[in-house]
C-alpha cells in the first residue's frame, strides 16, 4: 500500500497557480526527494498534505484513507506529520516541555490534566541525540543545529510514520549536516517514511530512494535522483542551464 497518493492537485492563490494539477505517490518504507526551483511549490505541497492549507481541487490519500477534507490534528492522529523550514519551537518552553506538547497535539485537556510520560520524552530526546543536560535547557537558548533536533523530537513525539521534512539541512554546520544525515537514515532502517525537500541536493542524495522535480507547480520529473538532475526541463528550471 501506498503510504501518501496525491492526484489532480491544485492550489490557487487568486491568479496565482501555486500546485499545478500534481500527482505522485509515496510507498510506505520508501524515502522520496521533492526538489524545485525557489517559489516551485514545494512547501505548499506540504501544506495541503498536512491539511494546513485547502487545495483548490484534486485529493490526497494516506494509507488508503482520502484524507483531502480531514483537519489538520486528525492528519496528524492518523500518522503524518511535518518539520518546519523555519523551526517553530515553544521559545519559552524547555526541549522536555517542547516534546511533551508533540505528545499530546491537540488537546488543552490532556496538556493540563494528562499523565507526563517522562520516560518516553527521555527516550524521544536521546533517539535525536540530546543529552540529559540539554532537557531542562529553554528553546530559545538552543543553536541552529538542537532546533532542527527538536523539530525531528517534536515530529517523533506525535508516534508519526510517515514525515515530511521541509529544508532540515538550512543554517546547519557541515557537522551539524551529518548529525542530521545520520537520524534520518537511523530512522529509514527502523521503516520511517520520508517526503523531504531540499535545496542541499549533495547531502540529500544518499538519504533518497527517488526524486520528483516541480516547477510552478506542475510536475516536471520523477525517477532516480540521477535521471531527474539529467532531465532537461529540470536543468533548465532549477539548475539554471540554458
Ligand atoms: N499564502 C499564500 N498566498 C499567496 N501566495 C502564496 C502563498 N503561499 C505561497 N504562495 C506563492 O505560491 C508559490 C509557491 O510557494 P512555496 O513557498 O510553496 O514555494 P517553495 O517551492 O516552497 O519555495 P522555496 O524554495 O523558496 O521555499 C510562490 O509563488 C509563493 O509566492
Amino acid at each position: 500500500m501506498n503510504a501518501l497518493e496525491i492526484r489532480n492537485l491544485v492550489k490557487r492563490f487568486g491568479g496565482l497557480t501555486a500546485t499545478n494539477d500534481l500527482s505522485f505517490d509515496l510507498a510506505q518504507g520508501e524515502s522520496l526527494g521533492l526538489i524545485g526551483p525557489n517559489g516551485a511549490g514545494k512547501t505548499t505541497v506540504f501544506s495541503q498534505i498536512m491539511g494546513e492549507l485547502k487545495q483548490t481541487s484534486g485529493t490526497i490519500t494516506f494509507m488508503g484513507q482520502e484524507i483531502s477534507n480531514l483537519s489538520t490534528p486528525d492528519r496528524i492522529g492518523l500518522g503524518i506529520s511535518r518539520t518546519y523550514q523555519v523551526p517553530r519551537p515553544f521559545s519559552d518552553l524547555s526541549v522536555r516541555e517542547n516534546i511533551r506538547v508533540g505528545l499530546m497535539p491537540d488537546s488543552l485537556r490532556a496538556m493540563i490534566f494528562g499523565t507526563i510520560d517522562r520516560k518516553r520524552e527521555d527516550e524521544i530526546a536521546a533517539s535525536v541525540g540530546f543529552a540529559a543536560a540539554d532537557l531542562d535547557r529553554p528553546a530559545s537558548e538552543l543553536a541552529m543545529g538542537d532546533l532542527r533536533k527538536l523539530e525531528f523530537a517534536r515530529t517523533l513525539a506525535t508516534g508519526a510514520k510517515v514525515l515530511l521534512l521541509d529544508e532540515v539541512f538550512a543554517g546547519l554546520t557541515s557537522g551539524e549536516i551529518g548529525m542530521i544525515a545520520e537520524l534520518i537514515q537511523d530512522l529509514r532502517q527502523r521503516g520511517f517514511t520520508f517526503l523531504m525537500v531540499s535545496h542541499d541536493l549533495p547531502a540529500m542524495e544518499p538519504l533518497i530512494d527517488r526524486a520528483i522535480a516541480i516547477e510552478r507547480g506542475t510536475l516536471l520529473a520523477n525517477g532516480s535522483f540521477r535521471d531527474v538532475l539529467a532531465n532537461a526541463e529540470v536543468r533548465a528550471s532549477y539548475l539554471g542551464e540554458a
